[in-house]
């Protein structure tokens, strides 16, 4: 049980209150009696004197008697007056003392005076029962009363005390002279108590009044000097627990509670200070930190736990946000463990963004392991986060269009395929490569090329359904992964989803200041039908894709069984064509343009030719589109340039008469800013006219690669090197379109030749392209000329040149020369 510091206080107070008043009460008592005693002893002494005065006066006792009577009375409580004489011996009592037979103390104080009278010892004697005896002298005439009076007021060791009778109080011992009879008086003793007990209740009052005012005032003073400043600490203590920091103690006094306050005063200052210093710490670590009651409310929270944990604070939510459950579901845990937990949270922000952060929260205990409050430490692990996303990005995603990544395309292509495998359901997987894509990186430059992947993978992603992966696995190539087929219907869908492709692909592109267009080639392979296995599949979609460009490209091709022997023998090509200027094994063949009129030499076309150790001849149709694809074009193209003007001029130094010589070329060349500045640097070199070389560029090219082309043409044409169109007649184009083009010649397409003197629509087209290219002032040739009817009707109708196997085969560099001599002499011989 445990008391106030006011009860036990008021508890002793009262208690030695209550045994002072006893005490008082007992002394009092005692002291009032004792003082009553003695005023009674006076007054019974002042009575006999009075008596003694009386008596010497007047001698007749009669009156003495009604005298001492009258002063008797019952007001000085005098029970009983006698007055014994010796001579003559009269013996008085007085009317009010009891007879003396009866009284055995009577009979005892009888003999006490007889005693007193005859030995002369006179005194004053307490009885037993209280009352009070006094013997005194009735002195002989002449004795002064007054001396005697003093004798007998002074104490003497009594004489007369008798335990039965009573006890002496005071004594006087006289000579016989001295006295002629004694007074005897009896003072009652329920006289002395009703004034000892007057003086008691009176003196009690007082002294009541007295122990209670001290009390009260010692209560008063402990109160004002010990419990109002113990109860103002308290209070103090309990605003400051409150929060309440700023509050200090009111202690104004100099005594040692004042010095207790002054020091308490201090130690929150201290406290104060130290919590200032701690807030500032806390406050200025980059860790949100939070301090909640059991109750869950909110205790303490630092600066950054307020501007991050903002939406944990917000309790205005009818039901909690995602965050705030996640917290209360690990501080529930928390509570129930009574063990920390660290996991993380990401946090919505004020400015609309996230925060992402390692969490621990932690149980505070009391000292007796009791669970007191929960404890949070937030770190912001954000940056970490973006990085590692970075990290991830960079891992599985394309820098530049944002999509899967050959490495997370491997990923979920492995993904798909298992899922397949369980639900019954097949993928298609689409092998995309964009045609022409490295026309526009070339001529438009690299940041253009970037903005087509863009928006080409934008397009891809848009084809396609949101399960579907889009993937881009380099260059200009792409993948689709299409899954959730069904097997009776993948074929159709797949077919779908690739003309979708197409058509969104070519639609044109305004890029920066750009409009431009590419088409895209696709090769599709279908799970479980083609191959189980996922590298097959991407081989097999990358087959079908090559067969699709290989096919004209901005066209789709599904894998078939018989595409990987043409695949194989294509990478076989491609990798002998790499080393095969290295081991000389290509060289150039020279076919003669003549004069349809005269059958004059005008020219010969350069044909590339190439004798590989393995695979024989190979025909320049089936390894020039692998060197084109492959780049290995720029570097041969180069090479035949070089190898026909160091012809040219060694023809020119033997005196042998070519005029000029036509050179094919692949748009990859034309593409080349650099080509017409190399071009001249060789003609110069080698010390030719410009109009010694002429490039043939087919139509279609012509028409492709004239937007991306048109300076690296105009360049070519300006410098003075002839430009011809080959294949005319099969690229549809327009008559103004030709007009724009800087050509000097066109060359007829094989195919209307091959119909002169058969089809008389072959013999109209080819009669309409030479005038309208005379038209032009464009010199026309005609190729594939194999009949002398065909090369009759070119005369005809003002062809300007032929070119074919009945003027002149393709020939080694050797045997054109053979036929140019053998030209020259035949005309020397004609000559003469
Ligand atoms: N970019 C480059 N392309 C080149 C180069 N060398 C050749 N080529 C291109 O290859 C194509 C095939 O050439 P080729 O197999 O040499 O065939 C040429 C002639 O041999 C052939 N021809 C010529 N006369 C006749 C004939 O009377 N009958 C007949 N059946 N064929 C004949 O025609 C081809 C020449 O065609 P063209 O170029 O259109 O004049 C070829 O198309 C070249 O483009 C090279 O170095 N670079």
């Amino acid at each position: 049980m445990t008391f106030s510091l006011r009860t036990k206080l008021i508890v002793p107070l009262l208690f030695i209150g209550a045994l002072f008043a006893v005490l008082g009460a007992w002394v009092l008592n005692w002291v009032a009696e004792d003082h009553m005693r003695w005023q009674s002893v006076e007054r019974s002494r002042l009575l006999a004197v009075a008596i003694n005065e009386t008596v010497e006066v007047m001698s007749e006792l009669q009156e003495i008697r009604f005298a001492v009577e009258d002063i008797v009375a019952s007001e000085e409580g005098i029970s009983g007056i006698s007055v014994v004489t010796r001579d003559p011996f009269v013996i008085w009592a007085s009317s009010i003392h009891p007879g003396v037979d009866d009284d055995h103390a009577s009979q005892q104080m009888l003999k006490v005076l007889m005693k007193s009278i005859e030995q002369g010892t006179f005194g004053h004697y307490l009885l037993p029962g209280g009352d009070i005896v006094t013997f005194y002298p009735l002195l002989s005439a002449g004795y002064n009363s007054q001396n005697y009076r003093d004798r007998f007021h002074s104490r003497v060791d009594p004489q007369v005390t008798d335990q039965a009778w009573g006890h002496a109080m005071a004594q006087v011992k006289l000579s016989p002279d001295e006295y002629r009879g004694v007074v005897y008086l009896r003072l009652d003793s329920s006289a002395i108590r009703a004034g000892a007990a007057d003086i008691f209740v009176r003196s009690g009052i007082i002294l009541i009044l007295a122990v209670f005012c001290i009390c009260v005032l010692g209560y008063a003073v402990f109160h004002r000097s010990v419990l109002r400043p113990i109860g103002h600490i308290s209070d103090t203590i309990q605003r400051q627990k409150a929060g309440e920091t700023a509050t200090r103690l009111a202690l104004n006094s100099d005594d040692e509670i004042g010095a207790l306050g002054a020091s308490f005063n201090n130690m929150l200052d201290a406290i104060s200070e130290r919590d200032q210093r701690l807030r500032t710490v806390v406050d200025n670590l980059p860790v949100a930190l939070s301090l909640k009651t059991k109750d869950g409310d909110y205790q303490l929270i630092n600066d950054k736990f307020s501007l991050w944990f903002s939406d944990l604070l917000d309790l205005t939510r009818s039901n909690p946000s995602e965050a705030q459950q996640l917290r209360l579901n690990y501080e529930t845990q928390v509570r129930l463990r009574q063990t920390d937990m660290t996991f993380e949270e990401t946090i919505a922000q004020v400015d609309g963004g996230y925060r992402h952060f390692t969490t621990t929260i932690f149980p505070l205990l009391d000292g007796s392991g009791k669970f007191t409050a929960l404890g949070s430490a937030s770190t912001d692990i954000s940056e970490r986060k973006a990085a590692e996303q970075e990290v991830r990005m960079l891992a599985y995603f394309d820098n530049l269009t944002g999509l899967p990544n050959r490495s997370l395309f491997g990923d979920r292509l492995q993904q798909a395929l298992k899922n397949a495998e369980r639900n019954g359901t097949c993928v298609g997987l689409l092998f995309i490569d964009l045609d022409g894509f490295k026309s526009v990186n070339d001529t438009l430059g690299h940041q253009i090329g970037d903005l087509l992947l863009e928006e080409v993978s934008l397009r891809l992603g848009q084809a396609v359904r949101s399960q579907d992966t889009v993937a881009r696995m380099g260059g200009d190539e792409f993948t689709v992964i299409v899954v959730d087929l069904q097997a009776d219907r993948a074929n159709d869908d797949l077919a779908l989803i690739a003309n979708k492709i197409r058509n969104s692909v070519a639609s044109p592109m305004i890029l920066g200041e750009h409009q431009t267009f590419v088409t895209s080639s696709v090769g599709i392979s279908i799970y479980p039908e083609n191959t189980v296995k996922a590298e097959e599949l991407i081989i097999q979609a990358d087959i079908a894709m090559y067969h699709a460009k290989n096919s004209g490209r901005d066209a789709f091709q599904f894998f078939q069984p018989g595409m990987n022997a043409e695949m194989h023998e294509r990478r076989r090509i491609e990798d002998q064509l790499r080393m095969a200027m290295e081991n000389h094994e290509l060289s150039v063949a020279y076919q003669p343009k003549v004069d349809t009129l005269t059958g004059e030499l005008i020219g010969a076309e350069a044909l590339l030719r190439w004798n590989n150790p393995l695979l024989g001849e190979v025909p320049p149709l089936k390894f020039i589109p692998i060197a084109e694809d492959c780049g290995l074009i720029i570097p041969i193209g180069e090479w035949v340039i070089e190898t026909v003007v160091d012809t040219l001029k060694l023809w020119r130094e033997q005196g042998l008469d070519m005029p000029r010589i036509a050179i094919n070329l692949s748009p990859r060349q034309l593409r080349d800013q650099a080509f017409s500045q190399r071009v001249q640097s060789i003609l110069n070199t080698a010390g030719l006219r410009p109009d010694s070389l002429e490039f043939e560029i087919t139509e279609g090219v012509f028409l492709q690669e004239v937007e991306h082309s048109q300076s690296s043409l105009y360049r070519l044409r300006e410098s003075g090197v002839g430009l011809a169109i080959d294949d005319f007649g099969t690229g549809f184009s327009s008559l103004s379109y030709l007009k724009k083009l800087p050509v000097s010649s066109v060359k007829i397409d094989k195919t209307f030749v091959d119909g002169l003197s058969v089809d008389p629509v072959d013999e109209d087209i080819v009669s309409a392209i030479v005038a309208m290219a005379h038209s032009m002032h464009l010199t026309v040739v005609a190729e594939g000329v194999e009949t002398q009817e065909q090369y009759d009707f070119l005369r005809k109708v003002h062809c300007d040149a032929a070119q074919g196997w009945l003027t002149g085969v393709p020939m080694s560099q050797a045997d054109l020369s053979d036929w140019l001599r053998q030209r020259e002499r035949h005309r020397e011989e004609r000559a003469k």
